[in-house]
């Protein structure tokens, strides 16, 4: 955890009243995000407000829990030099509720970008996706499957650099050796006994056998490059029940002039059999998915170091 404001022995455990509380920046079912301003230090936060009542009532708190765990993991900076995540910089708790003190992304999340933009070009859309497979791959590496990848949850920082959040929905396998989908049923996949996810990103296996893989987010990537493209996810409906049924007999089309490179790759990802996915057999890495032609162009080693493409 970061130095600046952790829970470490050796700096003062910040509380509640450290910060000067803004503007909710978004609210979901057991937790409000803030924006703050550290008293002491002046620095600017994002801080999640996770009402204790709410959560013992919903029975949420392995939600919260594994929240805790993945950030933690995440934000250990001897193991990931990824930045393309929210960090927590600390936890503290009251009588009421307990605190998570987060990056505070300035640019909002991809989803309000990419309605104001319409859909994106072609460039800005190769560009966004390979973040994001970067972020996915050393997500996976690390043994966390997110499980709830969608427009929304990818922040944008200052740069306009995607950081991904809200990782209550995450999974945490166990790790090397880590192959992408392994058959140890035990450990590479995960069933469960509810739905995890947003419906219109949900992968077939979650909603047949609930069985959940690092595969999952592969699904989620195809389906998000093409709502980038097109403007709208793929399986959509008026019920959540209708895009189940599409999802798991793969009902979607490719408008008139869609790129067929990116086609190409989405179709690879868009595969009902998880293991058949483009990067599901890879190992230590998703080096088939990074070799696809929609990524020609991209090194991505200097992703971060480079200024975003705006949309047209
Ligand atoms: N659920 C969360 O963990 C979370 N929710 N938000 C706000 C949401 C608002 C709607 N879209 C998804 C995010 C955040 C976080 C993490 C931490 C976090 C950090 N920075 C921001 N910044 C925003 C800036 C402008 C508009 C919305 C959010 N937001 C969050």
């Amino acid at each position: 955890m970061d130095s600046e404001a952790n829970n470490q022995s050796t700096v003062p455990k910040k509380g509640p009243n450290d910060f000067i509380f803004g503007r909710v920046l978004g609210d979901g079912s057991f937790s409000t995000v803030y924006l703050a301003k550290d008293i002491q230090t002046g620095k600017e936060f994002a801080i999640k407000v996770c009402e204790k009542r709410h959560i013992m009532r919903e029975k949420k708190q392995q939600y919260v829990k594994r929240e805790k765990e993945v950030l933690m993991l995440l934000s250990d900076k001897v193991k990931t030099s990824a930045p393309f995540f929210v960090r927590l910089y600390c936890t503290f708790h009251d009588h009421s509720s307990l605190y998570f003190v987060l990056t505070r992304a300035t640019n909002g999340d991809l989803l309000t970008y990419l309605q104001k933009a319409e859909k994106f070009d072609e460039e800005v859309a190769q560009f966004y996706t390979a973040e994001l497979v970067h972020a996915v791959e050393h997500m996976h590496l690390l043994g966390v499957v997110h499980r709830d990848l969608k427009p929304e949850n990818i922040l944008l920082d200052t740069h306009r650099h995607i950081l991904i959040t809200d990782f209550g929905s995450a999974k945490i396998i166990p790790q090397p050796p880590f192959l992408p989908d392994a058959d140890n049923s035990s450990e590479g996949t995960a069933r469960r006994s509810s739905f995890v996810g947003t419906a219109q990103y949900v992968s077939p296996e979650i909603l047949t056998d609930k069985r959940s893989s690092p595969a999952s987010d592969l699904w989620a990537i195809g389906c998000v490059l093409y709502q980038m493209l097109e403007g709208n996810p793929p399986f959509q409906a008026r019920s959540e029940y209708a895009i189940f049924q599409k999802i798991l007999k793969l009902e979607f089309e490719y408008p008139a002039l869609f790129p067929s490179v990116a086609q190409d790759f989405i179709s690879k990802l868009l595969v009902i059999d998880s293991k058949e996915r483009l990067g599901a057999q890879d190992f230590g890495g998703y080096p088939s998915i990074k070799q696809h032609r929609f990524f020609q162009s991209i090194d991505f080693e200097t992703l971060y170091l480079k200024t975003p493409p705006c949309p047209s």
